[in-house]
């Protein structure tokens, strides 16, 4: 463990939690006990990645992403722009909705447990996932995993676990279409008509959906889950029943940890970065193992030696 006590930190907070106050009372107190913690605040998108440069050139140690998986997004995206040896040390404040990224790694979510532990806490060298040339941190979900963190407010895990019936009837009256394109990895390849795909650095996207459950942020490999698209109400019951176990060679998923993975797409296909949505024709999705010195509580299970 690595531990940054000097130098300046910089907090730099979605806009639109800025003005809580227990997070102004926690900067207040953390102040008031001697640390360096200067605050800056976006306004709107792209915002953060600029204000990443400015803390890089005051010389920052230390930069807090207060906001949600979006914002942390945004500062990871800033840190890359610089060489490895001269990135601080990225810690999080989570104030999103879904928060995925910090709950997947069993961050403290109140504002002052979590800013103390942002502050104060180790660091660990991580992986940064990159899709083409722009960065993601937790996890990359595409097809019909996209479209229920965007367009849908219901669960997949509802969905798949608890409504096979009424999943399948919503995909029909959506008229819900399969993303036919060609799938590589180093060990294989397939055509297929998907459904679903993630691609994990962290384990969970969406707002809680486990869709890369053993990943690790620092083991230098990707989680790729692929779905293939289905036809009828018995093979979505087998999708499901698959998706318990995460075969890597199901007949319809498969689970594989790759360091990197292509797609070319017929059609332009939705893919979530760390929840921002995107569409595609084709990416390659891959790993800069060590990229990043990441603020991890003890005993963070995104962490390959979990204590
Ligand atoms: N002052 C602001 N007011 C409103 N939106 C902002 C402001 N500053 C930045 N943004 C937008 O907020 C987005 C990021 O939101 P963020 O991820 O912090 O919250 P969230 O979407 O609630 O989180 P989560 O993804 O965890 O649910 C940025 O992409 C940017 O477009």
């Amino acid at each position: 463990m690595a531990s940054h006590g000097e130098g300046t930190t910089w907090l730099i907070i979605n806009g639109k939690s800025a003005q809580q106050p227990d997070i102004r009372s926690a900067v207040t107190h953390l102040r008031e006990r001697g640390h360096d913690l200067a605050v800056r605040v976006t306004w709107e998108g792209g915002d953060g990645t600029r204000l990443v440069d400015e803390a890089v050139a005051a010389g920052a140690a230390r930069v807090i992403a207060g906001g949600g998986d979006g914002s942390i997004n945004e500062t990871v995206a800033g840190l890359m722009r610089h060489p490895v040896e001269q990135r601080p040390a990225l810690g999080i404040l989570p104030l999103g909705s879904a928060n995925d990224f910090a709950h997947g790694l069993e961050l403290p979510m109140t504002p002052a447990a979590a800013l103390e532990l942002a502050l104060t806490g180790d660091t660990r060298r991580v992986d940064v996932g990159m899709l083409d040339d722009e960065a993601f941190i937790n996890v990359a979900s595409g097809g019909f995993g996209a479209e229920i963190t965007t367009s849908t407010p219901v669960g997949l895990k509802r969905l798949l676990g608890g409504g096979a019936y009424s999943l399948m009837g919503m995909l029909k009256a959506w008229n819900y279409q399969p993303f036919e394109g060609h799938l590589r990895w180093p060990e294989g390849e397939a055509r297929v008509p998907l459904f679903m795909l993630a691609i994990g650095n962290g384990a969970q996207a969406g707002g809680g959906q486990r869709l890369a459950p053993s990943a690790r942020i620092d083991d230098g490999l990707l989680e790729l889950l692929f779905v293939r698209h289905f036809n009828s109400l018995g093979e979505l019951k087998r999708i499901i029943d698959e998706l318990e176990n995460l075969p890597n060679d199901g007949q319809f998923v498969r689970y594989l940890r790759v360091p990197w993975v292509e797609f070319d797409s017929d059609g332009a296909f939705p893919l979530n970065l760390d929840g921002e949505p995107r569409r595609y024709r084709r990416f390659r999705a891959s790993l800069e193992s060590e990229a990043l010195p990441l603020v991890v509580p003890s005993r963070c299970p995104l962490l390959s030696d979990t204590r």
